[in-house]
């Protein structure tokens, strides 16, 4: 049946693959949801037809929006739902001896093709309550694929939003790095974290993309090697997912290369050639030395230093011998501006001596916006006196258990960094462990189904919905609406009324300017109906920005921004409110 589906899928011209980590499988699910299909199997209601919505209850980081992402996984997941006989196997052995054979028999038989998942594009920026994805199948198969689902969106949506929010603080003139794979939770979070900071943090304006192609020409002319494209992406260090995503890779090095040099005497082959290769020079290290020198006679620089680390100088000159034409170097080892940048300074100068230009230093520790600055009058003053154009401009990273709030303090108190190393804080999702997601049940048999709660905000929303994005006059999106799944859509130029699905007094009329309807079919299961195309990474993320640059800015902002409106039509919140009723069993008091 599977290849069915599959061959299904060829013909629209795409085949989907299997998911990206190979432990996502049918049994990556939890035990309950095998001996709820078997409990439904066993009472033959195992094929009735349910509908499921997934969906978050609150938006994360204390923030008002949520970039969905992880719904090719999903999918990749249900085009690929199949047990293998061991599998069936395990299964039999976990479940009671009890278990009767027939049902081992129906898990050998199961696939998706009878389940449809409709669901928001990927990348597309989304709000509580709304289904991010309506899976409508037998409920014991939907049931199954409930963990799994839940899991594949939950950190990718978590870890996206968190990406997008640390680049708004950031600033769209700012080189974001992702260095958190060695701090992330196992290989699967930081391949993942990696792929989906990739899809939610990029951010690139026209103009920049245009300086971008002027500066690579301006390098060709130069025969200056393309080392830094001044778009602002979020690069990564995670060389695993830069093969399995195309993403792209950028990396300085650490504090152990520099400690490894003991004395410039360990640098052998001293030889350089000329960026242009007109030229050789025999012995770098000395052309290095020579402008150690010049900088202690010089009046600007002289008083900032006095001696400078030899073995950092080892280890600067050496790794730029290594890469002349990408040169940046992690200047905080033994003291930034007694030694590092002096050092720096140095090495830099020489390569232009030869052609080159240094790409920069990075800063790991100490304070950064001081020293980036202090950093920053130290190039310019080079610049000045030794006539090299450009240099103040020279770049710099800063690292260092950053997050949201030392980007933001950093821009409170003036900074000169161009470009971010983040990792713990980015790709653990410090600040907030999981989004919550959640999947639940509104509708069996066309019988729509509530879940009530104490807590109003975890009623759930029943029946099989429809949802829409409607627009105002300013091109802002202003609301999304869930209507009945037979309702008329709402209509450009037609005023609706828009409900709180919960509080009886919050409502609005809405004439929407542009309609969107926001559930898409992803998976068609057998039926003929069409549908999405999953599209590359690059096109997810081109959504994401435009979805993000179209926000009110006043949604956005980091200190109490403005909820979003999520409603529901009037006759969607009539029919809550008859159901909940319905349900609720009245109380009686003695
Ligand atoms: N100007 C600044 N304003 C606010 N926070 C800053 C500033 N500069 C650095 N930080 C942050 O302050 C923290 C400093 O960390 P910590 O106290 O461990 O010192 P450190 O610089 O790492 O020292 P060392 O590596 O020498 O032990 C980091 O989280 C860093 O991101
Ligand atoms: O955002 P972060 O979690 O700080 O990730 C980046 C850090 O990782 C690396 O060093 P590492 O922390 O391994 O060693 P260090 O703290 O001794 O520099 C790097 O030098 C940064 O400091
Ligand atoms: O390339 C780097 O500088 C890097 C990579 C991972 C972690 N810290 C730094
Ligand atoms: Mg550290």
């Amino acid at each position: 049946m599977v290849e069915k589906v599959i061959a299904k899928w060829n013909c629209s011209g795409r085949v989907v693959e299997g998911p990206t980590n190979p432990m996502v499988t049918p049994l990556l699910t939890d035990l309950y949801q095998f001996t709820m299909a078997y409990a439904y199997w066993k009472a033959n209601k195992h094929q009735e037809r349910a509908v499921f919505d997934l969906y978050f209850r609150k938006n994360p980081f204390g923030g008002e929006y949520t970039v969905f992402a992880g719904l090719e996984e999903c999918i990749r997941l249900i085009a690929n739902f199949k047990f293998t006989e061991d599998e069936i196997s395990f299964i039999r052995e976990i479940l009671p001896g009890s278990c009767e054979d027939g049902f081992f028999d129906y898990l050998r038989g199961l696939d998706c093709s009878e389940v449809e998942v409709y669901a928001i594009a990927e990348g597309s920026v989304v709000f509580p309550k709304v289904p991010l994805l309506r899976i409508e199948g037998p409920i014991a198969v939907a049931q199954l694929l409930e963990t799994p689902l839940v899991n594949l969106v939950n950190f990718a949506s978590l870890v996206a939003t968190n990406a997008a929010r640390h680049r708004f603080v950031a600033g769209k003139s700012k080189q974001l790095l992702e260095f958190g794979l060695r701090r992330a939770q196992g290989p699967d979070g930081g391949i993942s974290a990696s792929k989906y900071c990739y899809l939610g943090g990029f951010d690139a304006t026209s103009r920049k993309v245009i300086w971008t192609v002027l500066s690579m020409l301006l390098a060709v002319v130069r025969h200056i090697n393309l080392y830094l494209p001044t778009y602002a992406f979020f690069f990564h260090s995670n060389v695993a997912a830069g093969k399995l995503f195309g993403i792209p890779l950028r990396g300085t090095h650490s504090h152990a290369f520099v400690s490894s040099y003991m004395s410039p005497d360990e640098i052998i082959d001293k030889s350089l050639q000329s960026a242009d290769g007109s030229s050789s020079c025999e012995d770098f290290v000395i052309l290095v030395q020579t402008w150690i020198n010049k900088f202690q006679l010089s009046n600007s620089l002289r008083g900032i230093f006095g001696e400078t680390n030899q073995s950092e100088l080892a280890a600067f000159t050496s790794y730029a011998l290594a890469f002349p034409i990408s040169f940046l170097a992690l200047v905080d080892t033994y003291d930034v501006m007694r030694s590092g940048i002096p050092n720096f300074c140095a090495v830099a100068l020489a390569l232009n001596d030869l052609g080159y230009k240094a790409v920069g230093i990075r800063l790991d520790s100490g304070d950064l916006a001081y020293l980036s600055c202090e950093a920053r009058k130290f190039f310019s003053a080079v610049e000045k006196e030794f006539g090299v154009p450009g240099f103040g401009k020279t770049g710099i990273t800063a690292s260092n258990d950053l997050n949201e709030e030392t980007l933001d303090a950093l821009n409170k108190q003036g900074h000169e960094v161009d470009s971010y190393g983040i990792g713990t804080y980015l790709v653990t999702c410090y600040a907030q462990a999981a989004l919550g997601c959640v999947f639940k049940l509104v509708e069996i048999n066309n019988q729509p189904r509530i879940k009530l709660s104490e807590d109003v905000s975890k009623v759930s929303i029943p029946c099989k919905k429809r949802s829409y994005r409607l627009y105002g006059r300013e091109g802002y999106p202003l609301v999304d609406i869930m209507t009945g799944g037979n309702e008329p859509s709402p209509k450009v130029g037609e005023r609706i009324l828009c409900r709180h699905p919960f509080n009886e007094s919050k409502r609005a009329y809405v004439v929407p300017q542009k309609v969107e309807e926001l559930l898409k079919c992803y998976w068609p299961g057998s039926s003929d109906e069409p549908r999405e195309d999953l599209p590359p990474l690059k096109d997810i993320r081109d959504r994401c920005i435009k979805q993000l640059e179209r926000m009110r800015p006043d949604h956005m902002r980091r200190l109490n921004p403005t909820p979003y409106k999520v409603s529901v039509s009037a006759k969607l919140y009539d029919f809550i409110h008859f159901l909940w009723l319905n349900e609720a069993p009245v109380g009686e008091l003695q």
